[in-house]
Protein backbone atom coordinates (compact mmCIF):
# COMPACT_ATOMS: atom_id res chain seq x y z
CA UNK A 1 0.00 0.00 0.00
CA UNK A 2 1.42 3.56 -0.68
CA UNK A 3 1.69 4.15 3.11
CA UNK A 4 5.24 5.31 2.43
CA UNK A 5 6.16 1.29 4.03
CA UNK A 6 9.50 1.38 2.63
CA UNK A 7 12.37 3.50 3.99
CA UNK A 8 13.09 6.43 1.69
CA UNK A 9 15.34 5.91 -0.99
CA UNK A 10 16.35 2.76 -3.47
CA UNK A 11 15.46 -0.13 -1.60
CA UNK A 12 19.18 -1.64 -2.66
CA UNK A 13 17.96 -5.29 -1.68
CA UNK A 14 15.64 -4.95 -4.32
CA UNK A 15 18.28 -5.40 -6.95
CA UNK A 16 17.91 -9.12 -6.39
CA UNK A 17 14.26 -10.80 -7.55
CA UNK A 18 12.05 -10.69 -4.85
CA UNK A 19 10.79 -13.68 -2.72
CA UNK A 20 7.29 -12.79 -2.80
CA UNK A 21 6.48 -10.94 -6.29
CA UNK A 22 3.07 -9.37 -5.93
CA UNK A 23 1.35 -11.52 -7.57
CA UNK A 24 -0.23 -10.55 -11.57
CA UNK A 25 -3.71 -8.86 -11.87
CA UNK A 26 -6.67 -10.71 -13.28
CA UNK A 27 -7.34 -8.21 -15.56
CA UNK A 28 -3.98 -6.09 -16.75
CA UNK A 29 -6.15 -4.00 -18.99
CA UNK A 30 -8.64 -3.01 -15.72
CA UNK A 31 -8.61 0.48 -14.59
CA UNK A 32 -9.57 1.36 -11.13
CA UNK A 33 -11.31 3.76 -10.58
CA UNK A 34 -10.69 5.02 -7.15
CA UNK A 35 -7.06 5.09 -8.64
CA UNK A 36 -7.77 7.05 -12.15
CA UNK A 37 -8.96 10.19 -12.75
CA UNK A 38 -13.15 10.02 -12.62
CA UNK A 39 -13.25 10.61 -16.99
CA UNK A 40 -10.61 8.16 -17.78
CA UNK A 41 -12.02 4.90 -19.57
CA UNK A 42 -10.84 2.26 -22.09
CA UNK A 43 -12.35 3.07 -25.88
CA UNK A 44 -12.15 1.88 -29.49
CA UNK A 45 -11.19 -1.27 -31.19
CA UNK A 46 -7.73 -1.66 -29.28
CA UNK A 47 -8.67 -0.67 -25.94
CA UNK A 48 -6.94 3.46 -25.99
CA UNK A 49 -6.98 5.03 -22.86
CA UNK A 50 -8.79 8.56 -22.83
CA UNK A 51 -9.22 11.15 -20.11
CA UNK A 52 -11.48 14.24 -20.71
CA UNK A 53 -12.74 12.55 -23.53
CA UNK A 54 -9.68 12.54 -25.35
CA UNK A 55 -7.13 9.88 -26.19
CA UNK A 56 -3.97 9.35 -24.98
CA UNK A 57 -2.39 8.67 -28.53
CA UNK A 58 -3.83 12.14 -29.66
CA UNK A 59 -2.21 13.70 -26.29
CA UNK A 60 1.36 12.43 -26.93
CA UNK A 61 0.61 12.97 -30.91
CA UNK A 62 -0.34 17.00 -30.05
CA UNK A 63 1.58 18.02 -27.20
CA UNK A 64 4.41 15.49 -26.59
CA UNK A 65 6.17 12.82 -24.14
CA UNK A 66 6.23 13.09 -20.93
CA UNK A 67 2.99 15.04 -20.67
CA UNK A 68 0.97 15.64 -17.46
CA UNK A 69 -2.33 15.23 -18.23
CA UNK A 70 -5.06 17.00 -16.14
CA UNK A 71 -8.79 15.85 -15.46
CA UNK A 72 -10.53 19.37 -15.03
CA UNK A 73 -13.66 17.68 -14.26
CA UNK A 74 -12.32 15.53 -11.16
CA UNK A 75 -10.38 18.04 -10.12
CA UNK A 76 -13.45 20.25 -9.97
CA UNK A 77 -15.55 17.41 -8.43
CA UNK A 78 -13.40 17.29 -5.42
CA UNK A 79 -13.05 20.87 -5.20
CA UNK A 80 -16.97 21.18 -4.42
CA UNK A 81 -17.04 17.50 -2.57
CA UNK A 82 -14.64 19.47 0.10
CA UNK A 83 -16.80 22.13 0.02
CA UNK A 84 -19.71 20.49 0.49
CA UNK A 85 -18.49 18.89 3.34
CA UNK A 86 -17.86 21.58 5.17
CA UNK A 87 -20.76 23.58 3.81
CA UNK A 88 -22.86 23.40 6.94
CA UNK A 89 -20.38 25.14 9.19
CA UNK A 90 -18.69 27.97 9.38
CA UNK A 91 -15.04 26.69 7.40
CA UNK A 92 -13.08 27.45 4.85
CA UNK A 93 -11.59 25.02 2.14
CA UNK A 94 -8.39 26.33 1.27
CA UNK A 95 -6.86 24.51 -1.91
CA UNK A 96 -3.11 23.93 -0.87
CA UNK A 97 -1.19 25.21 -4.05
CA UNK A 98 2.18 23.52 -3.02
CA UNK A 99 0.55 20.29 -4.73
CA UNK A 100 0.12 21.73 -8.24
CA UNK A 101 -0.53 25.54 -8.91
CA UNK A 102 -1.08 27.11 -12.48
CA UNK A 103 -3.23 30.26 -13.28
CA UNK A 104 -5.67 27.86 -15.12
CA UNK A 105 -6.38 25.87 -11.42
CA UNK A 106 -5.82 28.95 -9.06
CA UNK A 107 -9.21 30.48 -11.58
CA UNK A 108 -10.91 26.77 -10.95
CA UNK A 109 -10.11 27.28 -7.16
CA UNK A 110 -11.83 30.59 -6.99
CA UNK A 111 -14.90 29.48 -9.56
CA UNK A 112 -15.58 26.11 -6.91
CA UNK A 113 -15.39 28.74 -4.21
CA UNK A 114 -12.40 27.77 -2.41
CA UNK A 115 -9.31 29.62 -1.25
CA UNK A 116 -5.55 29.28 -1.60
CA UNK A 117 -2.90 28.46 0.63
CA UNK A 118 0.33 29.71 -0.73
CA UNK A 119 3.69 29.24 1.04
CA UNK A 120 6.64 31.16 -1.33
CA UNK A 121 6.40 34.70 -2.94
CA UNK A 122 6.39 32.51 -6.33
CA UNK A 123 3.16 30.62 -5.83
CA UNK A 124 1.88 34.24 -4.25
CA UNK A 125 2.70 35.42 -7.70
CA UNK A 126 1.08 32.71 -9.72
CA UNK A 127 -2.13 33.09 -6.86
CA UNK A 128 -2.41 36.59 -7.83
CA UNK A 129 -1.71 36.31 -11.32
CA UNK A 130 -4.64 33.79 -11.70
CA UNK A 131 -7.10 36.09 -10.13
CA UNK A 132 -7.95 34.89 -6.66
CA UNK A 133 -8.77 37.96 -4.75
CA UNK A 134 -5.66 38.48 -1.50
CA UNK A 135 -7.87 38.03 1.33
CA UNK A 136 -8.78 34.75 0.10
CA UNK A 137 -5.46 33.65 -0.18
CA UNK A 138 -3.73 32.02 3.61
CA UNK A 139 0.58 32.25 2.93
CA UNK A 140 2.34 29.98 5.01
CA UNK A 141 6.20 29.47 5.20
CA UNK A 142 8.87 28.18 7.93
CA UNK A 143 11.47 30.84 6.48
CA UNK A 144 9.42 33.88 4.62
CA UNK A 145 11.84 36.47 3.62
CA UNK A 146 11.19 39.93 4.46
CA UNK A 147 10.25 40.66 0.85
CA UNK A 148 7.79 37.73 1.13
CA UNK A 149 6.47 39.03 4.30
CA UNK A 150 6.36 42.76 2.59
CA UNK A 151 4.38 41.62 -0.64
CA UNK A 152 2.05 39.25 1.40
CA UNK A 153 1.04 42.30 3.44
CA UNK A 154 1.28 44.75 0.63
CA UNK A 155 -1.70 43.04 -1.35
CA UNK A 156 -3.45 42.41 1.44
CA UNK A 157 -3.31 38.48 1.92
CA UNK A 158 -6.09 37.46 4.28
CA UNK A 159 -4.45 35.26 6.44
CA UNK A 160 -0.25 34.79 7.25
CA UNK A 161 0.40 31.70 9.41
CA UNK A 162 3.47 33.05 11.50
CA UNK A 163 5.73 30.22 12.52
CA UNK A 164 8.82 31.34 14.52
CA UNK A 165 9.58 34.11 16.99
CA UNK A 166 11.42 36.06 14.57
CA UNK A 167 8.52 36.11 12.01
CA UNK A 168 6.20 37.82 14.52
CA UNK A 169 9.20 40.44 15.26
CA UNK A 170 9.73 41.13 11.46
CA UNK A 171 5.76 41.52 10.44
CA UNK A 172 5.08 43.71 13.54
CA UNK A 173 7.99 45.93 11.76
CA UNK A 174 6.93 45.30 8.21
CA UNK A 175 3.47 46.35 9.07
CA UNK A 176 3.60 49.09 10.77
CA UNK A 177 6.08 50.72 8.40
CA UNK A 178 3.43 50.27 5.76
CA UNK A 179 0.05 51.23 8.19
CA UNK A 180 -1.07 47.97 7.99
CA UNK A 181 -2.49 45.37 10.64
CA UNK A 182 -2.57 42.10 8.55
CA UNK A 183 -4.80 39.35 10.13
CA UNK A 184 -2.41 35.85 11.66
CA UNK A 185 -2.56 32.64 12.55
CA UNK A 186 -0.08 30.90 15.32
CA UNK A 187 1.62 27.78 13.18
CA UNK A 188 1.01 25.15 16.58
CA UNK A 189 2.82 21.68 16.62
CA UNK A 190 0.06 19.06 18.89
CA UNK A 191 3.11 16.71 19.34
CA UNK A 192 0.94 14.48 17.24
CA UNK A 193 3.05 11.86 15.60
CA UNK A 194 1.57 11.03 12.06
CA UNK A 195 1.39 7.90 10.45
CA UNK A 196 3.30 8.80 6.98
CA UNK A 197 7.25 8.81 5.61
CA UNK A 198 8.85 10.97 7.95
CA UNK A 199 9.64 13.80 5.57
CA UNK A 200 6.02 14.39 5.52
CA UNK A 201 5.18 14.37 8.72
CA UNK A 202 5.01 17.86 10.70
CA UNK A 203 3.32 17.91 14.16
CA UNK A 204 6.32 16.21 16.29
CA UNK A 205 8.37 18.46 17.93
CA UNK A 206 11.50 17.52 16.43
CA UNK A 207 11.28 19.37 13.33
CA UNK A 208 11.58 22.64 11.53
CA UNK A 209 7.49 23.89 11.38
CA UNK A 210 5.60 25.23 14.01
CA UNK A 211 5.66 26.11 17.79
CA UNK A 212 5.24 23.46 19.90
CA UNK A 213 2.72 23.01 22.22
CA UNK A 214 4.52 20.88 24.18
CA UNK A 215 7.39 23.59 25.04
CA UNK A 216 5.10 26.32 25.94
CA UNK A 217 6.87 27.87 22.34
CA UNK A 218 3.35 28.27 21.31
CA UNK A 219 1.90 29.90 24.28
CA UNK A 220 5.06 32.30 23.87
CA UNK A 221 3.99 33.00 20.54
CA UNK A 222 0.49 33.88 21.57
CA UNK A 223 1.61 36.29 24.07
CA UNK A 224 3.94 37.94 21.94
CA UNK A 225 1.22 38.53 18.80
CA UNK A 226 -1.01 39.37 21.50
CA UNK A 227 1.82 42.12 22.42
CA UNK A 228 1.80 43.42 18.73
CA UNK A 229 0.13 46.57 17.60
CA UNK A 230 0.26 46.10 14.07
CA UNK A 231 -0.40 42.25 13.55
CA UNK A 232 -4.40 40.85 14.69
CA UNK A 233 -3.96 37.48 16.15
CA UNK A 234 -7.16 35.63 15.14
CA UNK A 235 -6.55 32.34 15.89
CA UNK A 236 -4.59 28.88 15.70
CA UNK A 237 -3.49 26.17 12.82
CA UNK A 238 -2.00 22.76 13.16
CA UNK A 239 -1.14 20.58 9.91
CA UNK A 240 -0.06 17.11 10.99
CA UNK A 241 1.35 15.86 7.82
CA UNK A 242 0.48 14.57 4.58
CA UNK A 243 -0.67 11.47 2.69
CA UNK A 244 -2.75 10.71 6.10
CA UNK A 245 -5.73 7.75 5.88
CA UNK A 246 -6.72 7.04 9.50
CA UNK A 247 -8.63 10.17 11.15
CA UNK A 248 -7.03 9.05 14.49
CA UNK A 249 -4.04 11.59 14.19
CA UNK A 250 -6.30 14.19 12.89
CA UNK A 251 -8.28 13.91 15.59
CA UNK A 252 -5.97 13.79 18.39
CA UNK A 253 -4.42 17.18 16.64
CA UNK A 254 -7.90 19.22 16.46
CA UNK A 255 -8.50 18.45 20.69
CA UNK A 256 -4.92 19.52 21.54
CA UNK A 257 -5.38 22.60 19.85
CA UNK A 258 -8.91 23.24 20.77
CA UNK A 259 -7.88 22.34 24.05
CA UNK A 260 -4.93 25.29 23.53
CA UNK A 261 -7.63 27.46 22.02
CA UNK A 262 -9.54 27.29 25.72
CA UNK A 263 -6.71 27.44 27.55
CA UNK A 264 -5.23 30.95 25.54
CA UNK A 265 -8.86 32.38 26.56
CA UNK A 266 -8.34 31.66 30.01
CA UNK A 267 -5.07 32.81 30.24
CA UNK A 268 -5.18 35.91 28.45
CA UNK A 269 -9.23 36.55 27.42
CA UNK A 270 -8.50 35.83 23.92
CA UNK A 271 -11.16 34.24 22.34
CA UNK A 272 -9.36 33.07 18.80
CA UNK A 273 -11.93 32.69 16.20
CA UNK A 274 -10.36 30.81 13.94
CA UNK A 275 -9.11 27.06 13.84
CA UNK A 276 -7.42 26.19 10.62
CA UNK A 277 -6.65 22.20 10.90
CA UNK A 278 -4.70 22.15 7.47
CA UNK A 279 -4.43 19.34 5.09
CA UNK A 280 -2.77 16.03 4.88
CA UNK A 281 -5.74 13.82 3.37
CA UNK A 282 -4.72 11.18 1.69
CA UNK A 283 -5.11 9.51 -1.40
CA UNK A 284 -5.16 6.26 -3.47
CA UNK A 285 -2.06 5.48 -5.35
CA UNK A 286 -2.53 1.93 -5.69
CA UNK A 287 -5.96 -0.08 -5.08
CA UNK A 288 -5.36 -0.82 -1.83
CA UNK A 289 -5.29 1.86 -0.49
CA UNK A 290 -8.52 3.64 1.37
CA UNK A 291 -8.55 7.27 1.72
CA UNK A 292 -11.11 9.23 4.09
CA UNK A 293 -14.10 10.94 2.43
CA UNK A 294 -14.27 14.64 2.78
CA UNK A 295 -17.82 14.37 4.76
CA UNK A 296 -16.19 11.52 7.22
CA UNK A 297 -13.63 13.97 8.22
CA UNK A 298 -15.47 16.75 7.98
CA UNK A 299 -18.16 15.18 10.62
CA UNK A 300 -15.19 14.01 12.96
CA UNK A 301 -13.05 17.39 12.84
CA UNK A 302 -16.41 19.88 13.27
CA UNK A 303 -17.81 17.33 16.46
CA UNK A 304 -14.21 17.27 17.98
CA UNK A 305 -13.78 20.80 17.89
CA UNK A 306 -17.85 21.81 18.88
CA UNK A 307 -17.00 18.90 21.87
CA UNK A 308 -13.83 20.92 23.22
CA UNK A 309 -15.93 24.69 22.50
CA UNK A 310 -18.94 23.14 24.18
CA UNK A 311 -17.81 22.18 27.53
CA UNK A 312 -15.26 24.92 28.15
CA UNK A 313 -18.30 27.18 27.12
CA UNK A 314 -16.53 28.67 24.03
CA UNK A 315 -18.13 29.36 20.93
CA UNK A 316 -17.49 27.42 18.03
CA UNK A 317 -14.34 29.11 16.17
CA UNK A 318 -14.59 29.20 12.41
CA UNK A 319 -12.76 25.90 11.28
CA UNK A 320 -10.18 25.25 7.98
CA UNK A 321 -8.93 22.99 6.25
CA UNK A 322 -6.24 23.26 3.25
CA UNK A 323 -6.08 19.65 1.11
CA UNK A 324 -3.92 20.11 -1.62
CA UNK A 325 -3.36 16.43 -2.71
CA UNK A 326 -7.02 15.10 -2.62
CA UNK A 327 -7.92 17.45 -4.46
CA UNK A 328 -5.21 17.45 -7.30
CA UNK A 329 -3.58 14.13 -6.62
CA UNK A 330 -6.03 11.71 -8.71
CA UNK A 331 -7.07 14.17 -11.01
CA UNK A 332 -3.58 13.73 -12.94
CA UNK A 333 -1.51 11.36 -14.96
CA UNK A 334 1.65 11.10 -16.45
CA UNK A 335 1.71 9.76 -20.07
CA UNK A 336 4.96 8.53 -21.17
CA UNK A 337 6.09 6.74 -24.28
CA UNK A 338 8.11 3.63 -23.58
CA UNK A 339 12.23 4.17 -25.53
CA UNK A 340 13.44 0.36 -24.28
CA UNK A 341 12.58 -2.75 -22.96
CA UNK A 342 14.70 -4.86 -21.11
CA UNK A 343 14.89 -8.15 -19.84
CA UNK A 344 17.26 -8.71 -17.16
CA UNK A 345 16.93 -12.68 -17.32
CA UNK A 346 15.54 -13.75 -14.32
CA UNK A 347 14.82 -11.12 -12.14
CA UNK A 348 12.45 -8.74 -14.56
CA UNK A 349 11.63 -6.81 -17.56
CA UNK A 350 13.07 -3.40 -17.25
CA UNK A 351 10.35 -0.97 -18.74
CA UNK A 352 12.43 2.73 -19.50
CA UNK A 353 10.29 5.91 -20.65
CA UNK A 354 11.26 9.14 -21.64
CA UNK A 355 11.03 10.62 -18.33
CA UNK A 356 11.64 9.35 -14.76
CA UNK A 357 13.01 11.16 -11.73
CA UNK A 358 12.75 14.81 -12.87
CA UNK A 359 9.21 14.34 -13.07
CA UNK A 360 8.32 12.00 -10.47
CA UNK A 361 10.64 12.14 -7.71
CA UNK A 362 8.08 10.42 -5.00
CA UNK A 363 9.52 6.97 -5.45
CA UNK A 364 12.99 8.21 -4.91
CA UNK A 365 12.47 10.34 -2.44
CA UNK A 366 9.53 8.40 -0.16
CA UNK A 367 9.45 4.80 -1.39
CA UNK A 368 5.97 5.89 -2.82
CA UNK A 369 4.02 3.63 -4.49
CA UNK A 370 1.86 4.56 -7.96
CA UNK A 371 0.01 2.24 -10.59
CA UNK A 372 0.67 2.09 -14.42
CA UNK A 373 -0.86 0.70 -17.34
CA UNK A 374 -0.32 0.56 -21.28
CA UNK A 375 -2.83 3.03 -22.63
CA UNK A 376 -2.05 3.46 -26.35
CA UNK A 377 -3.93 -0.02 -26.34
CA UNK A 378 -5.19 -2.37 -23.70
CA UNK A 379 -2.92 -5.23 -25.03
CA UNK A 380 -3.86 -8.91 -24.84
CA UNK A 381 -0.48 -10.65 -23.87
CA UNK A 382 0.28 -12.54 -20.22
CA UNK A 383 1.57 -10.52 -17.64
CA UNK A 384 5.02 -9.72 -16.76
CA UNK A 385 6.89 -8.42 -13.74
CA UNK A 386 8.40 -5.13 -14.49
CA UNK A 387 9.93 -2.25 -13.73
CA UNK A 388 9.10 1.21 -14.74
CA UNK A 389 12.21 3.36 -14.77
CA UNK A 390 13.20 6.72 -15.69
CA UNK A 391 16.30 7.80 -18.63
CA UNK A 392 18.30 9.77 -15.95
CA UNK A 393 21.71 8.80 -15.12
CA UNK A 394 20.78 7.33 -11.65
CA UNK A 395 19.91 3.62 -10.65
CA UNK A 396 17.22 5.43 -8.15
CA UNK A 397 15.53 6.71 -11.22
CA UNK A 398 12.48 3.98 -10.35
CA UNK A 399 9.29 5.39 -10.90
CA UNK A 400 7.46 1.74 -9.99
CA UNK A 401 9.56 -0.43 -8.61
CA UNK A 402 7.27 -3.65 -9.31
CA UNK A 403 4.08 -3.59 -12.01
CA UNK A 404 2.90 -5.82 -14.08
CA UNK A 405 2.56 -4.97 -17.89
CA UNK A 406 1.48 -7.04 -20.72
CA UNK A 407 4.76 -9.34 -22.06
CA UNK A 408 4.77 -7.76 -25.48
CA UNK A 409 4.99 -4.26 -24.41
CA UNK A 410 7.09 -2.43 -27.16
CA UNK A 411 9.14 0.55 -27.87
CA UNK A 412 6.40 3.78 -28.94
CA UNK A 413 4.03 2.04 -26.72
CA UNK A 414 2.21 4.34 -24.04
CA UNK A 415 2.19 4.06 -20.27
CA UNK A 416 0.33 6.32 -17.95
CA UNK A 417 1.42 6.53 -14.12
CA UNK A 418 -2.20 7.40 -11.83
CA UNK A 419 -2.66 9.60 -9.39
CA UNK A 420 0.36 12.15 -10.52
CA UNK A 421 -1.48 15.47 -10.53
CA UNK A 422 0.04 16.13 -6.77
CA UNK A 423 4.16 16.55 -5.97
CA UNK A 424 4.98 15.41 -9.35
CA UNK A 425 4.66 18.34 -11.46
CA UNK A 426 5.47 21.01 -8.22
CA UNK A 427 8.22 18.82 -7.60
CA UNK A 428 9.78 18.66 -10.98
CA UNK A 429 13.61 19.74 -12.12
CA UNK A 430 16.04 20.06 -14.66
CA UNK A 431 18.35 16.89 -13.73
CA UNK A 432 20.46 15.88 -16.32
CA UNK A 433 19.09 19.08 -18.23
CA UNK A 434 15.76 17.20 -19.30
CA UNK A 435 13.43 19.83 -19.98
CA UNK A 436 10.05 19.59 -17.76
CA UNK A 437 7.04 18.32 -19.52
CA UNK A 438 3.95 20.40 -20.25
CA UNK A 439 0.71 20.57 -18.31
CA UNK A 440 -2.50 19.96 -20.50
CA UNK A 441 -5.98 19.90 -19.14
CA UNK A 442 -8.83 17.76 -20.79
CA UNK A 443 -12.74 18.62 -20.67
CA UNK A 444 -15.46 17.43 -22.75
CA UNK A 445 -12.97 16.26 -25.52
CA UNK A 446 -10.82 19.58 -25.41
CA UNK A 447 -7.37 19.82 -24.31
CA UNK A 448 -5.97 23.27 -23.05
CA UNK A 449 -2.25 23.42 -22.30
CA UNK A 450 -1.90 25.37 -19.25
CA UNK A 451 1.90 25.07 -19.05
CA UNK A 452 4.11 24.32 -22.07
CA UNK A 453 6.46 21.97 -22.65
CA UNK A 454 10.03 23.69 -22.00
CA UNK A 455 12.25 23.46 -24.31
CA UNK A 456 16.23 23.60 -24.59
CA UNK A 457 16.36 27.04 -25.50
CA UNK A 458 14.72 27.33 -22.30
CA UNK A 459 17.13 25.63 -20.88
CA UNK A 460 20.01 27.88 -22.42
CA UNK A 461 18.31 31.13 -21.79
CA UNK A 462 19.11 30.93 -18.07
CA UNK A 463 22.45 30.22 -18.52
CA UNK A 464 24.10 33.57 -19.25
CA UNK A 465 27.85 32.48 -18.64
C1 LIG B 1 0.57 23.83 6.06
C2 LIG B 1 0.16 22.86 5.03
N1 LIG B 1 -1.12 22.87 4.62
C3 LIG B 1 -1.55 22.02 3.67
C4 LIG B 1 -0.70 21.08 3.11
C5 LIG B 1 -1.25 20.19 2.07
O1 LIG B 1 -1.06 18.87 2.36
P1 LIG B 1 -1.75 17.75 1.47
O2 LIG B 1 -1.36 17.97 0.08
O3 LIG B 1 -1.21 16.51 2.05
O4 LIG B 1 -3.23 17.89 1.68
C6 LIG B 1 0.64 21.02 3.53
C7 LIG B 1 1.57 19.99 3.03
O5 LIG B 1 1.78 18.99 3.70
C8 LIG B 1 1.09 21.95 4.51
O6 LIG B 1 2.36 21.95 4.91
N1 LIG C 1 5.73 16.62 -1.33
C1 LIG C 1 5.18 15.64 -0.44
C2 LIG C 1 4.24 16.16 0.56
C3 LIG C 1 4.70 17.38 1.27
C4 LIG C 1 3.52 18.19 1.50
C5 LIG C 1 3.79 19.61 1.79
N2 LIG C 1 4.04 19.91 3.18
C6 LIG C 1 4.64 14.45 -1.21
O1 LIG C 1 4.79 14.38 -2.36
O2 LIG C 1 4.09 13.55 -0.67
Amino acid sequence: MSRYAHPAGPRHAEVLPEENPPSPPRDLARLDPRVWPATAGRGGADGELAVGGVGVRRLAAEYGTPLFVLDEEDFRRRARAYREAFSDAEADVYYAGKALLTKALVRWVHEEGLKLDVCSGGELTVALAGGMPPERIGMHGNNKSEAELARAVEAGVGRIIVDSFEEIERLERISAERGRVPKVLVRVTTGVEAHTHEFVATAHDDQKFGLALSTGAAAEAVRRVLACEHVELVGLHSHIGSQIFDTAGFEVAARRVTEFLTRVHRETGAELAELDLGGGLGIAYVSDDTPLEPEAIAKSLLSIVQRECDSHGLPMPRIAVEPGRALSGPAGITVYEVGTVKDVEGIRTYVSVDGGMSDNIRTALYGAEYTCALVSRAGGAEPVLSRLVGKHCESGDIIVHDLYLPSDVRPGDLVAVAATGAYCFSMASNYNHLPRPALVAVREGVPRTLVRRETEEDLLRLDVG
